[in-house]
């Protein structure tokens, strides 16, 4: 079967080509370069590119009877840009990770910023409860030993310019992000190592997903510089990323599946007070 696009026909051979160098562990970029001195248009290569790629990871992932993957935000351009457009402020990448998807961002807030929202949630802190996956509802956690509270999306100018400049660098709409929640750690307080993602064997699960689909991505903006511990870990691949004021840890998974090994925790705060923004994002709109 062949497939027309502007210019050129996405052919069967195209297709098992495509797929062949990707099992051999060619990079999809290395492969798209390929395509192009080969002839094809920059616009068929990479339709097909995607397409193919897409589709093998889901006939894959089926015939696995593993969680289809989905599209996710990512704020890293093709080109390898060390700064990205934030829209009303350029934002540093710091360091990057494929497996699991981890970008670290510098310069993301403004320390006006930072100071702000720690005063606007500080009046409003309760100690921390998790989503109840049985139930749907929320319970105080022993793995979460810190104090917190949930903006809602838009609520004041400054949640709504943070949400405007996390849409544009990460090119995912507004409407499909969670209202920032502001989390407060003290000395001894930690996030023990979890998912984001709701886990799909849990009863409550079909309901909380009703409003906006799974989380596929997290951004945790650090609102403070603690004076020891506090860093978020990726266990996975022993990964810390150091809590530094402005900064902040974008991570995303591609289905609700320990695969994505984005399982990762806040390190107990050793010294100090530890702050921490937290942004979640939607497959859709989360009204
Ligand atoms: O505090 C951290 O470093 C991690 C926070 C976190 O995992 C979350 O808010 O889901
Ligand atoms: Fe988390």
């Amino acid at each position: 079967m062949t497939q027309t696009t502007g210019r050129q026909h996405i052919t069967d051979d195209l297709r098992q080509w495509i797929v062949a160098q990707a099992t051999a562990g060619h990079a999809p970029d290395v492969v798209l370069q390929s395509m192009l001195k080969s002839g094809w248009d920059e616009e068929t290569a990479a339709q097909a590119l995607e397409e193919t790629l897409r589709g093998y990871l889901s006939e894959h992932a089926r015939a696995n009877g593993l969680p289809e993957p989905k599209v996710v935000p990512e704020p890293m351009t093709l080109d390898a840009a060390p700064e990205l457009d934030g829209g009303d402020r350029r934002v540093q990448v710091l360091a990057s990770m494929l497996h699991p998807r981890v970008v670290v961002l510098g310069g993301l807030l403004s320390g006006e910023e930072c100071d702000e929202l720690v005063e606007l949630a500080r009046a409003r802190l309760v100690r921390s409860e998790t989503v109840q996956l049985d139930t749907g509802g929320s319970e105080v956690n022993e793995a979460r030993t810190s104090d917190g509270m949930f903006f809602g999306r838009g609520e004041n100018a400054l949640c709504a310019r943070i949400e405007a400049r996390i849409a544009a660098l990460m090119q995912w709409p507004v409407e499909n992000g969670e209202g920032l929640q502001v989390l407060r750690y003290r000395p001894g307080a930690q996030y023990k190592p979890h998912y984001d993602y709701f886990d799909p064997a849990q009863p409550g699960t079909p309901g909380i997903l009703k409003r906006g689909g799974q989380r596929v991505g997290t951004l945790v903006m650090y609102l403070n510089t603690p004076q020891r511990g506090g860093a978020t870990t990726f266990p996975d691949v022993k990964l810390d990323v150091a809590p530094i004021k402005g900064n902040a840890v974008f991570f995303s998974y591609d289905r609700p599946h320990p695969m994505t090994r984005s399982l990762h925790g806040g390190a107990p705060v050793v010294e100090g007070e530890k702050w921490v923004a937290t942004k979640w994002l939607r497959e859709g709109r989360f009204e």
